[in-house]
């Protein structure tokens, strides 16, 4: 089968003309002289193949509180065999996305059946090991280059045994064969949809898998790409590998390139085989496809019940739901489970069985991997980075101005006191939502990373609280440098190193509860709730209702919020340490000319400072945690 378009060259690969990048984009190694080729570990016949065999498969899923359950997969089973590119096809809802799911194992929850590997129950620790699933998201570290995304991936995912000539030679080959080498230096973000698809399945190359699910891999795509992607999966699987994709109605070429299809209909088997037999199929059957017809498209419209509902159980019965094999190419020399057992040996498992962690690499290399990772992508993030230090300088400039003077000015304390209450505002306003607004795409990102095991959940979360350090204390410390000097609070290093200290420390706290409901939340839920929340927190600050004048059943508020603490140590800065009289230059009387009036006034005590420290230490540890907790629920929740 031959792609239009395609065409074989001298050294037997198979060169495709990419019309919507001009020449020629992607080169692809002949399946049968790749096979020949050892040198090239990518080209070379994997040793080992997977056969996957599922029997019984059921999934149901809640519809809410009191609305009860609805039954997606009934029962399905079916056999994926290995070198085989096989199709997942059906109406939209009739189940492929969840199938492919548990195939992968990445749904685990309300799952009935039984998967197996090689003629044995699937170990999960181990098929991940040698599996991937490329969701259809593209999850693609937009910031940099394919080059680096390769490398960071390399990095995390070969043993730390290979030096980076050994790893380069692999990187090199991957995008060679994936005819993504010229772009080796464009940013993830700026490449085209078919080479987004693209650098998905190179980053999992790496790691060599036997078995590859892919969601939907052609949706989006023009057709050229579609071809291109689908033509890629060819080649690997004939490599040896099993690779399952899920596709919407491709067109009759597209269709014909893949090797097996498994097609769905409201969650039942109705027909699985090589794409070759499914006419015959279809015309045993009693429905014969019509002449001229795209054989996909008439499976899909009988599977959506065009043709009744009866079509659709004569087809399920005929599939025995997925158990028939008898549409596969020479059904008789497939292996029965006791003969795939013979074939993988237990001693096979044990070679799989490389420990306890279920990542390649130890937890400190995926540590300084994403730090560097991360302070890279820092470097170039527009929003987190840049966007963050300007609003700093920016809202600095613009408080200084508006409060200019005011820190020394015994007839403005009250004034003053707005802008320390400002300022907290903006120290916790900036990075909390930033952070709400930002950490769900990439959350995104560490729920694919995380399933196909680049790195722990522990290295992940380490390295970006190390990232994000540095890019605090420095935008924090230009804000407290501008807007300390331009509202002439008192020179006095003691006094600005303890009021840059809060500053920094709601900061921490701010982001840290940004980063809890970032973790638990969506964007829109998160903006909703993130403001939300905090205004109880204001509202307990001591600022309109000072600390004296809270009811008493209400006091309890002031404990728990933060910009209580934060506030209370601002005034300690910058009224406490038994601050001398105020200037009173600006007015005939100065009602806090003396410091410890207003103290006493707004009812906060100096002295607290250092117990106020103490609590914003708790608070950023506690949430940081919390964070943590919530992070690793959701990215189970969610399977
Ligand atoms: N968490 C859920 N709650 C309720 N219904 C769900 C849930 N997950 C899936 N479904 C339903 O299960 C059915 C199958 O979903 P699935 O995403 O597997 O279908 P699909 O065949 O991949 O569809 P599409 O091609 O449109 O992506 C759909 O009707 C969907 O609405």
């Amino acid at each position: 089968m031959m792609l239009a378009g395609a065409e074989i060259v001298n050294d037997g690969s198979v060169s495709y003309k990419n019309e919507a990048e001009g020449n020629v984009a992607i080169s692809l190694p002949h399946p049968e002289v790749q096979e020949a080729n050892t040198s090239r570990k990518l080209n070379s016949p994997l040793r080992e193949t997977v056969d996957m065999h599922f029997s019984n498969i059921t999934c149901t899923v809640s519809l809410g509180f009191n609305k009860g359950h609805k039954q997606i997969l009934h029962g399905v089973h079916g056999r994926f065999r290995p070198r085989q590119l096989i199709a997942i096809m059906g109406p939209s809802g009739a189940g492929k996305s969840t199938l492919l799911d548990i195939l992968s194992g990445y749904r685990i929850s309300r799952v009935g059946g039984a998967v197996f590997i090689n003629g044995r129950g699937r170990i999960m620790k181990n098929f991940k090991k040698m599996s991937c699933y490329i969701q259809q998201d593209d999850r693609l570290q937009g910031l940099l280059t394919v080059g680096e995304n390769m490398a960071l991936a390399a990095d995390l995912k070969l043993s730390t045994d290979k030096d980076k000539y050994e790893k380069g030679e692999v990187i090199e080959e991957i995008l060679t064969n994936l005819g993504l080498y010229e772009h080796i230096n464009t940013r993830g973000a700026q490449l085209s949809g078919g080479q987004r698809k693209r650098l998905s399945i190179a980053l999992e190359l790496i790691s060599n898998p036997l078995i590859m699910f892919l969601d939907e891999p052609t949706t989006g795509l023009d057709s050229s790409s579609c071809s291109q992607v689908v033509q890629l999966c060819r080649t690997l699987a004939h490599q040896g590998r099993t690779i399952v994709c899920t596709v919407h109605q491709p067109s009759a070429s597209l269709f014909a390139m893949f090797d097996q299809v498994y097609i769905l209909a409201a969650g039942q088997c109705l027909y699985q085989g090589t794409t070759k037999n499914l006419v015959p199929y279809l015309e045993q059957a009693g429905v014969p496809c019509p002449i001229y017809h795209n054989p996909a498209d008439y499976v899909i419209e009988l599977a959506c019940g065009e043709y009744g509902d009866d079509k659709i159980q004569i087809l399920t019965s005929k599939a025995e739901n997925g158990r028939s094999l008898d549409f596969f190419e020479n059904p008789q020399t497939i292996p029965t489970m006791e003969a795939l057992r013979k074939q993988y040996p237990l001693s096979i498992l044990r070679e799989q069985d490389t420990g306890p962690g279920m990542e390649e690499t130890s937890q400190s290399n995926q540590r300084s991997v994403l730090i560097r990772r991360g302070f890279l992508k820092a470097k170039r993030d527009s929003t987190m980075t840049h966007l963050r230090l300007i609003v700093n300088v920016v809202v600095g400039i613009m408080l200084g101005m508006l409060f200019i003077d005011a820190g020394n000015e015994g007839s403005r304390v009250l004034e003053n006191y707005n802008l320390l209450f400002a300022i907290l505002m903006h120290h916790m306003m900036s990075p909390m939502m930033l952070t709400i607004l930002t950490f769900p795409s990439e959350m995104s990102i560490l729920s694919k990373e995380h399933f196909n095991r680049w790195y722990s959940l522990g290295s992940y979360y380490i390295s970006i609280t190390i990232v994000d350090l540095p890019i605090s204390i420095v935008s924090c410390l230009i804000f407290s440098v501008i807007v300390y000097t331009m509202s002439a609070q008192p020179l006095d290093i003691v006094r600005f190193c303890m009021f840059f200290a809060i500053s920094l420390y709601t900061v921490l706290v701010a982001q840290s509860f940004g980063l809890m409901i970032g973790a638990a939340f969506n964007v829109v839920n998160g903006t909703f709730l993130g403001p939300t929340l905090s205004v109880p927190m204001m509202m307990f600050a001591g600022f309109g209702v000072t600390l004296r004048d809270l009811p008493s059943y209400l006091y309890w508020g002031s404990y728990v919020s933060y910009l209580r603490y934060g506030l209370e140590g601002f005034i300690g800065a910058i009224y406490g340490l038994e601050r001398p009289i105020l200037d009173c230059n600006q007015a005939p009387y100065c009602h806090y000319k003396h410091p410890r009036q207003f103290l006493t006034e707004v009812s906060m005590s100096p002295d607290m400072f250092w117990w106020d420290v103490l609590a914003l230490t708790v608070f950023v540890l506690v949430l940081r945690v919390a964070a943590f907790l919530l992070l690793k629920w959701k990215l189970n929740a969610v399977r």
